[in-house]
């Protein structure tokens, strides 16, 4: 790999855009694939307005070969129609960095990945695309990876950016606690509210016993996670703004699919592999499915 790596972003939505504004920002400015064309992408964080020059690429014939990293960023749910763009950007010398929620990231990618390494991700951070397509950064970005040399790529390419990242000998358990984060927070499409509703001793107690069931079938995964994880996620949801709401909540909102199969269904399913019951997940999820294709 040449010093400098050739870097794609796959997916300039919420978060493909703040991580493409990052390398822009430190002179790295990345290429751009997406499904919307686009002349710029544009990030807003706090009062300020990054813009990212395009356009962005929307037909993989663009591509003008193998690049040494891809973040690839869309949703679970369009990775397969991504295949394309994997194919036109990806060989055996390509690292594939997916930011993706969930923990079966590998599992998903692999079949597109044309020998490319794939890393998975922890993605911390909360970031709305806005009706304008501007994209609302609503924390400092931060990523957490597994401890291996293909991460070490993305973290090299991420060095000196706004965006930190992380590397972790104990992936699996951070993969975890981050998807019974997620899978807590579904609770808000089965609302229609945000955060807030988390202030309610109804809502915390459901949250916390749904919790406690992940949490029984992260452990049977191998995730290394205390008893207090479930109060800590209770707490974390109740200290955010009220308004504070999350990526499956705004795919809702617009009549998207839901990520509801790698952020809620994962429980259920590995629940039942390993013999466990969830018999919130059974209620939670069949809802979900339900929310997500009619
Ligand atoms: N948003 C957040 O705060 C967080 C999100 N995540 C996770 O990150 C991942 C990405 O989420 P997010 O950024 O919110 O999603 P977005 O929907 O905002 O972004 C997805 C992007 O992928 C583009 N896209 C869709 N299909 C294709 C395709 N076939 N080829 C190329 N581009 C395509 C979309 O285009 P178009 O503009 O046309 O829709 C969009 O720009 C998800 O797994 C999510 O769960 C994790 C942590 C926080
Ligand atoms: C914002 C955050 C980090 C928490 O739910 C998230 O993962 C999402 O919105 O998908």
């Amino acid at each position: 790999m040449s010093m400098s790596p050739s870097v794609a972003v796959v997916g300039p939505g919420a978060i493909g855009t703040t991580v493409a504004a990052a390398l822009h920002e430190v002179g790295r400015t990345p290429r751009i694939y997406g499904r919307t064309p686009r002349e710029q992408l544009e990030l807003r964080v706090d009062d300020d307005r990054i813009l990212v020059p395009g356009p962005v690429q929307t037909s993989p014939a663009q591509v003008d070969g193998a690049v040494d990293l891809v973040f690839l960023a869309v949703k679970s749910t369009q990775v397969e129609a991504a295949a394309p763009w994997l194919k036109a950007l990806c060989d055996a010398d390509t690292v594939i960095c997916v930011l993706q929620n969930g923990v079966e990231q590998q599992n998903l990618v692999t079949p597109y990945s044309h020998g490319a390494r794939i890393i998975p991700s922890v993605v911390w951070f909360p970031a709305q695309a806005q009706p304008d397509g501007s994209v609302w950064l609503r924390a400092a970005p931060r990523l957490t990876l597994p401890d291996t040399p293909a991460a070490r790529v993305a973290l090299t390419a991420l060095r000196g950016t706004r965006c930190s990242v992380e590397l972790s000998t104990d992936f699996a358990s951070v993969a975890w606690r981050k998807l019974l984060q997620n899978a807590v927070a579904g609770l808000m499409v089965l609302t229609g509210r945000r955060s807030g509703m988390f202030a309610r001793d109804d809502i915390a107690a459901l949250s916390l016993a749904y919790l406690r069931e992940g949490l029984e079938v992260a452990r049977a995964e191998g995730a290394s996670l205390s008893d207090e994880v479930p109060r800590e996620i209770v707490s974390a949801f109740q200290a955010f703004p009220p308004d504070m709401g999350t990526s499956i909540l705004a795919d809702r909102e617009a009549n998207r699919p839901l990520e509801w199969s790698i952020r809620n269904g994962v429980i259920q399913r590995r629940g039942r592999a390993h013999g466990i019951p969830t018999p919130i997940s059974d209620l939670v999820v069949p809802l979900l499915a339900a929310a997500s294709d009619g």
